[in-house]
């Protein structure tokens, strides 16, 4: 089987959460468990997951780390889904800051 790359394999995950939230059921599914609290519910668990990456970093493996940067992708994948949003919104973000040096583009603000 070959790799897939990042995006192809959280794009894969996108539409799992999509095809959860449409036809499955809470008591089966995480996804669909989660998408029916709503977003204050898994914003709370994008928080503790983000806490949980920050602990892994400074006081556990490499390993650990990873498992948790997993939780909390995951996790936020869910978020943008209850927003009605998608990390396709995200990357577009991401792809227009491509060239702009982060120093640079706070400097502008301070200037304004
Ligand atoms: N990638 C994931 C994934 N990552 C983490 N999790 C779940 O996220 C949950 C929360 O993580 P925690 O470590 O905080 O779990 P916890 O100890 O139960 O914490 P609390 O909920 O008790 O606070 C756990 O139950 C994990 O199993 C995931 N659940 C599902 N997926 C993907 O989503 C697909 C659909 O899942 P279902 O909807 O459950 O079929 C799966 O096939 C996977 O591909």
């Amino acid at each position: 089987m070959t790799e897939k790359t990042i995006l192809e394999q959280l794009e894969i995950l996108e539409s799992l959460i999509q095809e959860r939230r449409h036809a499955n059921d809470p008591d089966t599914s995480y996804v669909a468990k989660m998408l029916n609290k709503g977003p204050k519910k898994i914003a709370q668990k994008v928080g503790e997951e983000a806490t949980e990456v920050a602990i892994a970093a400074v006081a556990e493996t490499k390993e650990d780390l990873e498992n948790e940067a997993a939780d909390l992708l995951f996790h936020l994948q869910l978020l943008l889904a209850s927003k009605d949003s998608s990390l396709r919104a995200v990357t577009t973000i991401l792809s227009q800051r491509m060239g702009i040096s982060g120093l640079d583009e706070k400097n502008s603000r301070k200037a304004e």
